[in-house]
């Protein structure tokens, strides 16, 4: 099998020595990098501290047609700009597959992708940093759920599922993604821009200050999961959301990171793809706290 990563950063790295560690003789491991100098090596730090060297081979574009499995992973703003740069000439029978936070990407891909090409969601809970250019460390051990966007895509896809569970560790496949997909949005679009606003660590949430606007949020977000057939039950959300908060207590959130870096978040992707799912049903209030949490995001970059 020849698999390709695209985006040589936190998650890339992390998964290419996942991916790496596991990977049977005979088959290919390469990484797109958008980046100029591309040494042979990169460092990535173990959750116990330990420094490894790891070797890796770049990818051209030669490579990337000849990949069978293409897995991207950069920010959920970049993945258009990732297909149209990277992915004009795949090999036929090519997967895809899709490691970002938030949705709506997948809406946004072309058809004649989605026709053609297998696409994966793999979602996971495992904490990577950049540290620099080539310098990952692991910050927190986690597991991946991942499964088949285009259900109806003719190409067979078994291999390539097998594939991906032999060489990534703590993974699971499941057969409705969506459900793990909006389960994952409901934590982003809770944790992500309190942490943000308030430049707090992701254990802050839990305090009674934050309640009301964490009920507040869930409330929506619940109704407009349903306007799309999500069914999900507010208490139990509320329950899961803290767990989260309460797990990763010592964390700085992906968004409070990006805003103290003034790098784009994903706000658009998280809590904005609420509101456009709220718009699609005609029913613009059913977001109103998520949308006026993402102008407040965005104003602050
Ligand atoms: N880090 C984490 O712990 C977790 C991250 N996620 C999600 O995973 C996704 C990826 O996050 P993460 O790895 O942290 O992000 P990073 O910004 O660390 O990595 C993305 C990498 O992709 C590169 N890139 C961007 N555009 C292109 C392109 N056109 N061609 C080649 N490379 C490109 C970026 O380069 P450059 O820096 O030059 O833009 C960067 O190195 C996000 O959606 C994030 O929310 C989910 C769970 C945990
Ligand atoms: C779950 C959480 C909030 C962990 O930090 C996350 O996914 C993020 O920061 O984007």
């Amino acid at each position: 099998m020849n698999i390709v990563i695209i985006g040589a950063g936190a998650i890339g790295l992390l998964l290419h020595k996942q991916i790496k560690d596991n990977l049977p003789l005979n088959n290919k491991l390469q990484i797109v990098s958008n980046k100029q100098s591309i040494p042979p090596q990169y460092q990535f730090e173990h959750l116990d501290g330990t420094l490894t060297n790891v070797l890796f081979a770049a990818a051209n574009r030669e490579s990337i047609s000849q990949a069978d499995i293409i897995i991207i992973c950069v920010k959920a703003f970049q993945v258009v700009n990732v297909i149209e740069q990277h992915c004009e000439n795949l090999n036929k029978s090519a997967s895809i597959v899709l490691s970002h936070n938030g949705m709506g990407v997948y809406e946004a891909l072309p058809d004649s992708l989605k026709i053609q090409h297998p696409i994966y969601a793999l979602l996971t809970t495992n904490g990577s940093k950049k540290n620099a250019d080539w310098s990952v460390t692991h910050t927190g051990i986690g597991h991946y759920d991942f499964g088949l966007l285009n259900n109806g895509v003719l190409i067979d896809h078994n291999a390539h599922t097998a594939f991906l569970k032999a060489v990534i560790p703590n993974i699971n496949y499941h057969e409705d993604i969506k459900e793990k997909q909006w389960q994952k949005l409901a934590i982003n679009s809770v944790i992500n821009p309190i942490t943000a606003l308030n430049n707090i660590k992701n254990g802050d949430v839990l305090k009674p200050e934050f309640r009301t606007l964490k009920k507040q949020l869930i409330d929506e977000f619940v109704r407009v999961a349903e306007s799309e057939g999500v069914h999900f039950d507010a208490d139990s959300l509320e329950y899961s959301i803290n767990q989260v908060a309460s797990n990763t207590a010592e964390n700085t959130s992906s968004m409070l990171s990006d805003v103290i870096s003034k790098r784009k978040t994903e706000i658009e992707f998280i809590n904005g793809y609420l509101g456009l799912i709220a718009n699609k049903h005609n029913k613009n209030r059913l977001a109103k706290t998520h949308c006026e949490l993402v102008e407040r995001i965005n104003n602050l970059i």
